[in-house]
């Protein structure tokens, strides 16, 4: 074989076989890998960890950027947490060429049991979040799903999970944030303290300053969730129960629907309770042995009839994390089976950040080329309509459907009604296109242009292609612009949004 043709056919079991890559190597090196990590965050965490420093702490990170402003300012600012540990699926090349500051905080600092409110810094994990509010019998509002989300990317960019069609976005049940901005100074800022920097923080990526800490309201918990499958056969039932279910005047607390088909789906609708009744069977699906969640959720689309199950409340918050929702069949395409999931189960998920280290570059432009991760956001009234575009432009399924509200608060969410709220649904498109014709950039734009004129948005850990002006567009600007004119140094700190998620400086 001459190089080429070895390159070539490792390239081809790279792309086809994955799973063999990641069976030889990967899960083993994920188990060393989840060993060393949790050695390694322990050493971090307790060479970090000190919720009492944490005034000294927030002052390292101004020192910081003291001596970026003493300097000639030639570089723009980004945190050092580096693109591999981040969630969005890759690693913005800015942090290569901007001044990279360290913002080491990873402490939950204060549970305020009578305000109902938890205070953290900005590198705290949604595990390590939930495993200290567990035993007071408390949760965040939403959970946003997938155990490495941190509170600063949640607060910068987005979270959404089953419950916001009760409490909205991360952004919506978050009362106080702190931050040290382009000049060095700390501020913090609530809906009655700095408000125009209050309502600009959330979707702006780090462009306005650097998160040393947020207060996060909390909800009382339950041990369990009692949820009911409800399968549909035509794409205008469901949609309309959708909708019905998510804007009822006193609603299930969570809901969520997957679509299997254009045509057939489940509806899921979830209450917390202290006791498993006796009206459905009690299902663990936390663990490692347990069927992927999207299967189970498919097999009551085939018995046809609505079921009732009692979820232990963790299982539920993290249902699509073992499978990553259903991308990591890509990857092991029988990481369901029972043997394997018997036998290694326990292994599963692989570690993301490992999976995004070691990517090879073959994987990446299969993943450009012919492979779809969007999160859609419109009123809950067009439903219908964008299932119907989306199956024509791209086909991919299962499609994940979840209701949220966007409250009328300024910033770049603008809402196009006076109401106090507006219901939208987030619809998750993530899997390889079976549409004829698809082409990534082309299909992506007109499905862009659809949520845009249809006032809906584009979450921004995925790849954006739209322009500039596109971009500010579907984005109200107003309070951004107001904001970043109004901070000294802040223009020459930070791009603009659209500077740090657009596909080019992404990539
Ligand atoms: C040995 C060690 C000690 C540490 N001590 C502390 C400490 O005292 N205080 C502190 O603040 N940090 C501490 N840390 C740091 C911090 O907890 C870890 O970095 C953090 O646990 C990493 O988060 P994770 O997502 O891996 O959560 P994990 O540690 O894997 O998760 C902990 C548990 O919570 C569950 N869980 C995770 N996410 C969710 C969710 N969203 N909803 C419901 N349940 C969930 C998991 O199933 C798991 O059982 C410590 C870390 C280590 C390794
Ligand atoms: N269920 C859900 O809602 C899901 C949400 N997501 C998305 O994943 C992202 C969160 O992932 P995560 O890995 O935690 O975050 P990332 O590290 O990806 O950070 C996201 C953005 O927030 C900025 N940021 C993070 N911390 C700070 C801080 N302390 N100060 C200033 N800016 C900060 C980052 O800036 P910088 O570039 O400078 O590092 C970056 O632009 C969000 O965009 C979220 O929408 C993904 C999956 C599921
Ligand atoms: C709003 C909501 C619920 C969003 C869910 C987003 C998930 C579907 C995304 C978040 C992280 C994500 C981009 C990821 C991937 C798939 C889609 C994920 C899981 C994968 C696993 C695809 C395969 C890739 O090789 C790689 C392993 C790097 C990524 C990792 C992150």
């Amino acid at each position: 074989m001459t190089a080429i043709e070895t390159e070539t056919f490792l390239e081809y079991i790279l792309v086809e076989h994955r799973w063999i890559i990641v069976m030889v190597a990967l899960l083993p090196i994920s188990l060393i890998w989840k060993i060393w990590s949790t050695l390694r965050n322990y050493v971090v965490f307790k060479l970090n960890s000190a919720p009492k420093m944490h005034i000294k702490k927030v002052k390292e990170v101004q020192s910081q950027v003291k001596a970026w402003l003493a300097g000639d300012r030639s570089t723009r600012l980004c945190t050092a947490r580096p693109g591999w540990q981040a969630m969005s699926f890759r690693q913005g090349i800015y942090k290569k060429t901007f001044t990279n500051i360290k913002v080491n905080l990873v402490d939950v600092l204060e549970v305020d049991m009578e305000n109902m409110t938890v205070r953290c810094e900005p590198l705290v994990t949604m595990g390590q979040l939930s495993r200290t509010l567990e035993p007071l019998g408390l949760a965040l509002a939403v959970v946003p799903e997938l155990d490495q989300l941190t509170v600063g990317g949640l607060v910068m960019g987005t979270g959404v999970e089953s419950s916001s069609h009760i409490y909205g976005l991360f952004q919506h049940f978050c009362l106080q944030y702190e931050l040290v901005l382009a000049d060095g100074s700390v501020v913090t800022c609530s809906k009655d303290e700095n408000p125009d920097l209050f309502y600009a923080v959330p979707w702006s990526y780090g462009t306005l300053g650097f998160l040393t800490s947020a207060v996060i309201k909390v909800v009382p918990a339950k041990k369990y969730i009692r949820l009911e499958y409800r399968p549909y056969n035509k794409l205008s039932d469901l949609a309309h129960h959708f909708v019905e279910e998510s804007v009822k005047d006193k609603p299930h607390q969570f809901i969520e629907a997957l679509l299997f088909t254009k045509n057939s789906g489940v509806l899921m609708t979830g209450d917390m309770v202290d006791k498993i009744g006796d009206d459905g069977k009690f299902n663990p699906i936390g663990k490692w042995y347990a069927e992927w969640f999207f299967k189970q959720v498919e097999r009551h689309l085939t018995n046809n009839r609505t079921a009732v199950e009692y979820v232990p409340l963790r299982d539920y918050y993290h249902r699509h994390t073992r499978s990553f929702f259903w991308e990591l069949q890509d990857i092991i395409p029988f990481g369901n089976h029972p043997i394997f999931r018997y036998l290694l189960g326990w292994l599963m998920p692989p570690e993301v950040s490992l999976l995004k280290l070691t990517q090879p570059e073959a994987v990446t432009k299969l993943y450009d080329k012919a492979h779809v991760i969007q999160d859609m956001l419109v009123p809950v009234e067009h439903l219908e309509k964008a299932i119907n575009v989306f199956h024509d432009e791209i086909e991919v399924y299962p499609i994940w459907l979840c209701p949220f509200r966007v409250f009328n608060h300024p910033g770049q969410l603008k809402i196009k009604t006076k109401a106090d709220s507006q219901m939208f649904v987030d619809i998750g498109v993530y899997g390889v296109p079976k549409a004829k014709g698809y082409e990534t950039v082309t299909s992506t734009r007109r499905i862009e242009a659809f949520v845009s004129k249809h006032d809906g948005f584009q979450m921004l850990y995925a790849d954006t292609y739209t322009t500039l002006e596109e971009f500010r567009a579907m984005f109200d600007h107003t309070l951004y612009d107001k904001v970043r004119d109004s901070l000294p140094y802040c223009k020459d700190a930070f791009p603009e949004i659209y500077g740090k998620v657009n596909r080019s400086v992404r990539k």
